[in-house]
Parts: structure tokens; sequence; C-alpha cells
């Protein structure tokens, strides 16, 4: 039953649901979903935005702003068409319809045709199975969950002590600029970092990146950070490695809303003892599970260790899913999970957690990745056999464009002949990495995967070149 803000505080225990879900973001929403289909009931508590940071702040605007982006991109180098130019208002306009201009009343909708029950306000455990909803007016009521809830509140931006207290932008402004600072600086070289970077150049902001590390996309294979610096540098942004924010110095600053530069003019100290400034700067330096306002000390549950992962102090009827549990941040993994539990709630035997995560980072060119790279296959004890392949060599990925760059590796188990993991940069990289996935889920060795013959003349001849390479495998 959902409280108007201006109701009287008021304390009630009533049970609601079978299954309640604090926190509506694409995690929360399969699973109420789900566990309806399977003929539970099902509530989510939101305090913000039914469809969560994804639909709003992050996945969504990020990439309706970089697909167009993409195209430009092609038809530079496309001969046979006109090429074509961003368009900063319209490319913002794009962002702004596919985030509904910040309306959930979509989503509202399909909580209501779902059969979902929608509770608005803030979540915090108080006792087994029970919810206290709080108010923005001061208001709040209990409700108690008849068999399970299940934490899916999602994550919150990791703040350096540098920066706390100065008014900068987080991910959310970056994707919902309404304006284009001049300069901007971006602390980070993960995917927010590289993907904001290139969509707040293309509208026309010069970027510069203060990447703390020896590269950009750190972890993944090393032709990754080479392919990626190259395209941004391409793109005009700057980019400073090895550089860690010391200090940082904002006039006050006031709050112009979402996406507006937040004061004068930033300079920051680097650790080459540099001084830099510019209009504004996005912080862009990860983020944490958000459950620090769950009151889980109440059920006796350890906060720091859950926001590590680690899910053994949980009691039965308590669950956490999505960003909230940990692992990597990731829209598909949350909804993964969301499904793989409302399975098991509703009584049907699952298989193991354990997956490959596959993730695409939409900069220009596109890197997909899943599994293991060499060097966290040999970590982790495999003997490994490795092929590369240049995207130039392959007749299908060069009719994608001219001036084509774009590799791929796979790393293989020596011993069993199976994929332990599959990185592609380039063109269509995002559309090459599902089979990478379902070989490794599916535990197909090399030596079939060659049976799987591959079209003339698409991308996915990647594939046909890097088996060619593994034919003693
Ligand atoms: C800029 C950016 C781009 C990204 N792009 C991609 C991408 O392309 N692909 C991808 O897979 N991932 C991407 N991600 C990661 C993705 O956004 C997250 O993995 C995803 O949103 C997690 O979903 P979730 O349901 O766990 O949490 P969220 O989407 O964070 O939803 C949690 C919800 O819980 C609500 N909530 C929190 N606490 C409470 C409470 N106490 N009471 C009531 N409600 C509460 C919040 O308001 C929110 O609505 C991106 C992230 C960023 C920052
Ligand atoms: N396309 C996608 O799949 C996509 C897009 C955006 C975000 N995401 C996910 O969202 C999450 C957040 O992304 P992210 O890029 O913010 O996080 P991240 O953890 O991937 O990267 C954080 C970056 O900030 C740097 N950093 C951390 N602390 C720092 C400090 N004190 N000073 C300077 N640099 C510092 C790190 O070295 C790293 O380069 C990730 O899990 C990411 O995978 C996914």
């Amino acid at each position: 039953m959902p409280v108007s803000p201006d109701s009287p505080t008021q304390s009630q225990d009533e049970s609601v649901a079978d299954v309640i879900v604090l926190g509506g973001g694409p995690a929360g929403e399969v699973l109420a979903e789900r566990v309806v289909r399977a003929g539970l009931s099902a509530a989510i508590v939101e305090h913000e935005l039914l469809g969560g940071e994804c639909s709003y702040y992050a996945c969504i605007p990020s990439k309706a702003l970089l697909r167009p982006l993409q195209v430009a991109s092609t038809t530079a180098h496309l001969p046979g068409v006109e090429p074509t130019a961003p368009i900063p208002d319209a490319l913002l306009r794009r962002r702004s319809d596919w985030v509904a201009h910040y309306d959930d009343a979509g989503q509202a909708r399909w909580a209501d045709k779902a059969g979902v029950k929608v509770l608005r306000g803030h979540a915090r455990l108080v006792g087994e199975r029970q919810i206290e909803i709080h108010q923005r007016s001061g208001a709040h009521h209990t409700v108690t969950a008849g068999r399970a809830v299940v934490i899916a509140t999602g994550s919150t931006p990791r703040i350096p002590a540098v920066f706390e207290g100065v008014p900068v932008w987080d991910h959310r402004d970056a994707t919902g600029a309404q304006e284009v600072p001049a300069r901007l600086m971006i602390v980070g070289g993960g995917p927010v970092a590289c993907e904001a970077a290139t969509w707040m150049s293309a509208l026309g902001a010069q970027v510069t990146l203060l990447v703390r590390g020896a590269d950009v996309l750190g972890d993944a294979e090393p032709f990754v950070a080479d392919l990626v610096t190259a395209g941004l540098e391409a793109a005009g942004v700057t980019i400073h490695t090895f550089t860690e924010v010391t200090s940082v110095r904002r006039p006050a600053g006031i709050d112009p809303g979402l996406g507006r530069v937040k004061g004068g003019a930033v300079t920051v100290r680097t650790s080459e003892s540099e001084l830099m400034e510019a209009e504004e700067l996005l912080l862009a330096t990860g983020r944490r599970p958000d459950l620090d306002r769950l009151n889980l000390e109440s059920v006796d549950v350890d906060a720091a260790a859950l926001a590590r992962g680690d899910h053994s102090g949980l009691p039965d009827w308590l669950h956490v899913i999505g960003d909230a549990a940990g692992g990597p941040a990731l829209t598909h993994l949350g909804k993964y999970q969301a499904r793989q539990l409302a399975a098991r709630l509703s009584g049907a035997k699952t298989t193991s957690d354990a997956t490959p995560v596959p993730q695409v980072v939409f900069t220009e060119p596109q890197v997909a990745s899943v599994g293991l790279t060499e060097a966290q296959a040999r970590a982790a004890g495999h003997s490994t056999v490795t092929a590369e392949v240049d995207f130039t060599d392959v007749p299908g990925a060069a009719l994608l464009r001219d001036d084509l760059t774009g590799r791929a590796k796979l790393v293989v188990d020596a011993d069993t002949g199976l994929v332990l993991g599959a990185t592609f940069v380039g063109p269509a990289a995002g559309e090459l990495l599902h089979a990478a996935t379902v070989a490794i889920v599916g535990k197909v060795p090399v030596g079939t995967l060659r049976h799987a013959v591959v079209a003339f003349p698409t991308a996915s001849e990647v594939w046909l070149h890097l088996l060619e390479k593994l034919e003693r495998v």
C-alpha cells in the first residue's frame, strides 16, 4: 500500500507480500516479476525512480549518447556515404527521451501489469522479514514479508578522500549533462571514465583523463588499452597515466541541478606536482554496494562483510543481488542473479551461480570481453594457449569500415582445449562476444568449435581466423 508523502507518522505491521525487494533497479525488478510469474506475491520498495540507476543515470543514457557517435565514426570512414557529425543538442534530446525525462510512470505501469506492488519510500530493516518504510515527510510504517526479503539496493560512487565535500560531477551529471563544460577533467580509467570521455568530447568538451595506473581499462588484455587510448586520443582526449590527484580547490560551489557546472573553475594538484584547471571535474573512481542506510545491524548482518561479497552471514530469509551483492557491477549480472534467486525462492532447483561475466565497453573502438584474460588464467593455475588475430586480416570485418582497427584474442586451456576467455576490440566487437560466452558456458572444446561454420563475409570470421591459429589444440 503506497503511503502518500503527507500522511501522518504511523506504525503498522502488515504482511504485504511473500517477497519484499528493497530497490527497484533492473535486478530488483526482474526478481519481483519472476517470483510473481512463479505464483508468489512480490512488492518493491523504491525511494527514488523505479527502474534504478541503470535506467536513468547509467547504462541507458550513456548508451543513448554513444550509439549515434558510433554511427558517425563509421560514416566518417565509409566511402559511399556522406560523413555525418554529431549534433550536440539532438544527442542530448535523444538521451532525455531514453530516460523518459526522469519520469518513472512507464515503469510503474509495467509493475502494475506484472502484478508487482510498488511501495514508495526509503526501506530499512527492523527485524526478521520486517521493513520500515520512511517517507520524506518523516512518516513511516512497517511491513512484513511472508517468506523473504531481497536486498537489491545497487551501488553508490566511491569518493576518494581528497574529493570529500568538494562539489564536482559524478556519473549522474555526466550522463545527465545539460551543459557542456569547456574543459572537463575526468578522474579514473575504468569504463565510466572512458565512455564519458567519448561522449563529452563529442559534445564539445576538451577532455583530460587523469588515470592513476599505467593504463585505461587496466584489468583487460594489454592490447585493449593501446587501442582504446589511440581511439580516445584521436577524438582529442588527453590522457595522463600514473597521475593521482593530491589536492583539489574550487570556489564555493552552488547546486545548479543535474548535469550543470557546479561552480567556478576546479584546480587540482597531481602526484606529479602539476597544477591543472578545468571548468568541471568528473569523478569516475568506481562504485561500492549501497548498504549503509539499511540498518543491517538490526538483523545481525555485518555490512562490511556483505559489501566485500561475503554472503555467509545472511539469515535464510535475507538475500542480496545486483550491485549490492559486491561482485562486478553490471546490469546483466544482476538480472542473472535475480533469475537464479527467483527460481530458488519458488522451489526450483538451480545450477551454481558461477558463470563467466561478459562485458562490453562502448568506447570507439568497442571492447568486449568474457571469462579470464591470459594473465588471470595463468594466475588461476591454468596452462594456456592463446590465439590473436588482427581485424584487418579478416575480410568480413574489413568490409565494415576503412581505417579499421581491431584485435581479438582467445585464451584456451592447453590440457582440455576449453575456452577460458575471449576479448574483442573493434567494430561489432559486442556482437562477437556471445559466441564466446556460449562456448565457455557450454564447455565446447575448440576442436568442436571448428565445425561451427561462419557465414561469409561477416565479422564473425574473426572466430575462424582465431581457431585456425589453434589447430594443434
Ligand atoms: C555511467 C554508468 C554506465 C553503466 N553502463 C552499463 C552498461 O552499459 N552495461 C551494464 O551492464 N552495466 C552498466 N553500468 C552498471 C549498472 O548501472 C549497474 O550494474 C546496475 O544499475 C545495477 O543494477 P541494480 O538493480 O543492482 O541496482 P540500481 O540500478 O542501482 O538500482 C537500485 C535501486 O535501489 C534503490 N534503493 C537503494 N537503496 C534503497 C532503499 N534503502 N530503499 C528503497 N530503495 C532503495 C535505488 O533508488 C535504485 O533505484 C553502468 C554504470 C554507470 C555508473
Ligand atoms: N559498458 C559497461 O559495461 C559499463 C559502463 C560503465 C560502468 N560499468 C560498470 O560500473 C562500475 C563502475 O565503473 P567505474 O569505471 O566507475 O569503476 P571501475 O572500478 O571499473 O574503475 C575505477 C577507476 O578509477 C580509478 N581509481 C580508483 N580510485 C582512485 C583514486 N582514488 N584516484 C584516482 N583514480 C582512482 C581506478 O584505478 C580505475 O581506473 C564498474 O563495475 C563498471 O564495470 C560498466
